[in-house]
């Protein structure tokens, strides 16, 4: 393994030079069974900067944060906040000390009012009721503070999740966080949305507020980062300003290699009948007088903002919502009466809450779509059979795990993400719709996905593909459908589109 000059035996002189720190870890180590999530590593975020942590799935970074919150307890190594060494490892002595980790899933309460979350003290031993006035001035006063334009007194599960971003935010400061762990907060965010979170966390920057922001989205890593730290298989590989890191240059430090972004070598359209055919969709007020047809082998793309109608048309493509106007045959036949069909798959963006099964293992989970595919001769279900099939996909897309019989839960979100599409895959079907299917995936593990996709399709799968990144629907699309406010505005052929232009089209709404 090999480390990179800006990174030296400390790891973090380079960073101390400054001034005093308001995080420090050293030497931290931390196994899972024979897993090493973490081997030796040192980490500085200096005061007032956004330290951004990056690196593959499963290289560590959410690991760190949770030491550093004291949710989980490193095996060596110290923690130290502004100076002092945190004792005792429990997340109430790192709150004690400023440390507020928001997490993917945000751990807000969707129904109760904005006000009601945002002076809701997690960290209290006994819960000290809050009136409602004094609750609503509270929250005021730490909406104002970050400039936001939130009503505090709606319900929370009314806000977009962009919102609901920034009502934890507002929780963290309100409750006088200094140190805000934050792990892939940009996720589920649009473009416009993420740089409102962004600008919010250059003000608190500014009022000397220290950040850790973990993200695959390198983009946005070289805008926002003060300090950079990047992590390959649990080892610190490059720690320094920001300015020293290009995105390629990260990529680069991230995957030990050059990471190639191809496009799909598009098959000739062929002349068959089509697979899916979709005709005169509608739904209220979702989408209206949707066509289009699916082929054997290719890849079509739904492109369009968030909240444009795609997800919904892909819900009824999958027969998972159903319209009220129009048809979806598959096969000549109404998607009706294929739901329960393994030949049709969807693939969901939210592993956690309409995905997996967490408790299950990796391998049971794989096969899950494909029982006929481990049933031996006999009708009983082959252990052997279900390992083999799933250790067959592990190699496929590279799941990061020493043993399928693993629980799901233990792999870090980007694995997670894999095994459900290694789930979707496994019953060869002939069609899939994928929502988002690179979702918290690393960008060097992003090409292998979309290996696997133009794999599959070149093997004759019909793929529907939603995804909020241009570059993917690019990447892994032939064809192209651009959606606006519920309805078809343009057709394209993606060999024929710039990133540049699919975003143009996408955001003029066709009124180019
Ligand atoms: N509770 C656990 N039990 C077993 N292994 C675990 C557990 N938590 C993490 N691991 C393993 O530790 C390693 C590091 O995981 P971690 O979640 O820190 O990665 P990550 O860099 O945050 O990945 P991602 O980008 O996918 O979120 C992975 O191999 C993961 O499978």
């Amino acid at each position: 393994m090999t480390s990179d000059s800006s990174a030296n035996a400390a790891g973090s002189s380079v960073l101390e030079a400054g001034g005093p720190s308001a995080v420090i870890a050293q030497g931290i180590t931390k196994t899972y069974g024979e897993v090493t999530a973490l081997d030796n590593v040192d980490f500085t975020v200096r005061p007032g900067t956004v330290h951004c942590l990056v690196g593959e799935n499963g290289s560590g970074k959410s690991t760190l944060t949770k030491i550093i919150a004291g949710v989980e307890a490193q095996d060596s190594g110290t923690v130290s906040v502004e100076g002092r060494v945190l004792s005792s490892i429990d997340p109430r002595t790192a709150i004690q000390h400023g440390v507020r980790v928001i997490y993917q899933d945000l751990a807000l309460f969707p129904n109760m009012s904005v006000a009601e979350n945002v002076v809701f003290q997690g960290n209290r031993s006994v819960l000290i009721p809050v009136s409602n006035r004094k609750a609503r001035k509270k929250a005021s006063e730490a909406l104002a503070a970050l400039d936001l334009n939130i009503d505090p007194g709606t319900r929370l599960g009314d806000l977009s999740t962009a919102e609901r971003q920034l009502v934890a935010i507002a929780r963290t400061v309100s409750s006088d966080g200094k140190i805000i762990l934050m792990d892939e907060p940009t996720a589920s965010l649009t473009s416009r949305e993420i740089d409102q979170l962004l600008e919010t966390v250059d003000r608190l920057r500014q009022q000397g507020l220290s950040f850790v922001f973990i993200s695959h989205k390198l983009r946005e890593v070289t805008s926002v980062a003060d300090d950079v730290t990047v992590l390959r298989d649990g080892q610190l590989i490059s720690t320094g300003r920001a300015g020293e890191y290009s995105q390629e240059r990260i990529a680069e430090l991230m995957t030990g290699g050059l990471v190639e972004n191809n496009r799909r070598e598009t098959p000739a359209q062929e002349e068959s009948e089509p697979v899916v055919e979709v005709r005169g969709l509608g739904l209220a007020s979702s989408f209206h007088d949707i066509d289009f047809s699916m082929h054997r082998g290719r890849v079509l793309g739904l492109a369009g903002l968030v909240g444009s109608g795609r997800i919904e048309i892909g819900l009824s493509v999958a027969g998972l919502v159903r319209a009220e106007r129009g048809t979806v045959r598959i096969h000549g036949e109404s998607v009706e009466n294929r739901r329960a069909d393994n030949r049709l798959q969807y693939v969901p963006d939210d592993r956690l809450t309409e995905g997996l099964f967490l408790d299950w293992s990796i391998a049971d989970n794989i096969v899950t779509n494909h029982l006929d595919g481990v049933v031996t001769p006999r009708g009983t279900v082959s252990p052997s059979k279900i390992g083999e099939l799933a250790d067959d996909w592990r190699s496929k897309l590279r799941v990061k795990t020493p043993d399928v019989s693993h629980p799901v839960s233990s792999l870090s979100g980007g694995n997670q993400q894999r095994v459900l599409l290694a789930r979707a895959l496994a019953p060869e079907p002939d069609v899939v719709i994928l929502n988002n299917p690179t979702v918290g995936v690393d960008i060097g593990s992003r090409a292998d996905i979309h290996d696997v996709v133009r794999n599959a399709a070149d093997e004759g799968t019909a793929f529907l593909v939603i995804s909020d990144e241009p570059a993917e629907l690019l990447s892994i699309c032939d064809d192209l459908v651009f959606i606006h406010e519920g309805r078809i505005i343009d057709r394209r052929s993606a060999d024929s589109l710039s990133e540049e232009t699919l975003i143009d089209i996408i955001s003029e709404g066709g009124r180019s």
